[in-house]
C-alpha cells in the first residue's frame, strides 16, 4: 500500500534520512522503531508531504505522490498523527473533529464518523464542547488519534502514540490500535516502546542515524534479546 524507495531527507546541508527503503502492505501493523535522533519523524514527515525528499520515491495505493502536497495525500488516505499531541488547543473537542474532515465533501458520512469515534472514545463524547486545551494528556492523544482517523486514512502514521503518558493509558492507545486494525485500517506506528509496538505489529523496522539499520518479522524481533539490546538499548521496558 505504501512503499518509500530510497528516501533521502535533508535539513540544509544535514542528512537526516538516508536512503531509506519501507513497505507497508495493506492490514499491515508496521512499527519503526530506534533511538532519539534517528529520522524516523523526519521519514514519516516526508511520506505524507510535510517535508519534501532530496531523492527517492513514494508510492500510495498504486499513485506516485513523492511531490504530492500534504492536503493532497490526505484526501487519497494517507494520514499522520504527529507526535506531540498536536491538537487545536483553543479550538473544543467537537471543532477538532470536524476539522480533522476538512478534506472531505460528504458530510452526512462526517457526521456518522463523529458519533463512531464517540462511542469509540467515550471521554471525547463527554468533553465535546470543551476547548482541547483543558483535556488531559491522555485525551488529547485519543482527541489526535480520532480528529485524523475523520479524514477517513486508508492508512494512518502515529508518530510516538504513548509518549508521556501513563502506562494505563499506553495500553489503551496499543487496544485501540488492535482494534482499529480489526476495522481494516493499516498502520506505521512510530514508537519508541518497541517490545509493546512489536507486540501488536507484524513487522518492524529499526534505523539509526539516519538508515535502517534492521527489518524483520515483529515477533521474531521482539523474541531477540541481542537485537533489542544492539539498537535499542535503554529504549527497551
Ligand atoms: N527542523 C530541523 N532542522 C534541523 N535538523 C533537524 C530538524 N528536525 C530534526 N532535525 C535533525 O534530524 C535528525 C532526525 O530527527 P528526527 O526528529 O527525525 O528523529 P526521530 O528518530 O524522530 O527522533 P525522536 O525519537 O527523538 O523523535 C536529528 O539529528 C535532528 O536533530
Amino acid at each position: 500500500m505504501l512503499e518509500l524507495s530510497n528516501i533521502v531527507v535533508q535539513y540544509g546541508m544535514v542528512k537526516a534520512v538516508r536512503n531509506v527503503s519501507l513497505t507497508v502492505g495493506k492490514g499491515e501493523i508496521v512499527a519503526l522503531l530506534g533511538p532519539n535522533g534517528a529520522g524516523k519523524t523526519t521519514l514519516v514527515s516526508a511520506a505524507v508531504g510535510i517535508l519534501p525528499v532530496a531523492a527517492g520515491n513514494i508510492r500510495f495505493d498504486g499513485a506516485d505522490i513523492t511531490k504530492r502536497p500534504a492536503e493532497s495525500v490526505v484526501a487519497m488516505g494517507l494520514t499522520l498523527t504527529p507526535e506531540g499531541r498536536r491538537v487545536f488547543a483553543e479550538l473544543s473537542v467537537a471543532d477538532n473533529l470536524t476539522l480533522g474532515a476538512a478534506t472531505r465533501k460528504d458530510r452526512a458520512g462526517v457526521a456518522e464518523d463523529i458519533d463512531r469515534y464517540l462511542k469509540m472514545f467515550p471521554i471525547l463524547g463527554e468533553r465535546y464542547h470543551q476547548v482541547a486545551k483543558t483535556l488531559s494528556g491522555g485525551e488529547q492523544q485519543m482527541l489526535a488519534v480520532a480528529r485524523s482517523l475523520m479524514s477517513r486514512p486508508k492508512l494512518l502514521m502515529l508518530d510516538e502514540p504513548s509518549l508521556g503518558l501513563a502506562p494505563r493509558i499506553v495500553e489503551r492507545i496499543f487496544e485501540l490500535m488492535i482494534d482499529l486494525r480489526k476495522s481494516g485500517l493499516t498502520m506505521l506506528v512510530v514508537e519508541q516502546n518497541a517490545t509493546e509496538a512489536l507486540g501488536i505489529a507484524d513487522r518492524g523496522y529499526i534505523m539509526a542515524s539516519g538508515q535502517v539499520v534492521y527489518e524483520g518479522n515483529a515477533a521474531e524481533m521482539v523474541d531477540s534479546e541481542d537485537l533489542m539490546e544492539a539498537y535499542l538499548g535503554a529504549g527497551v521496558h
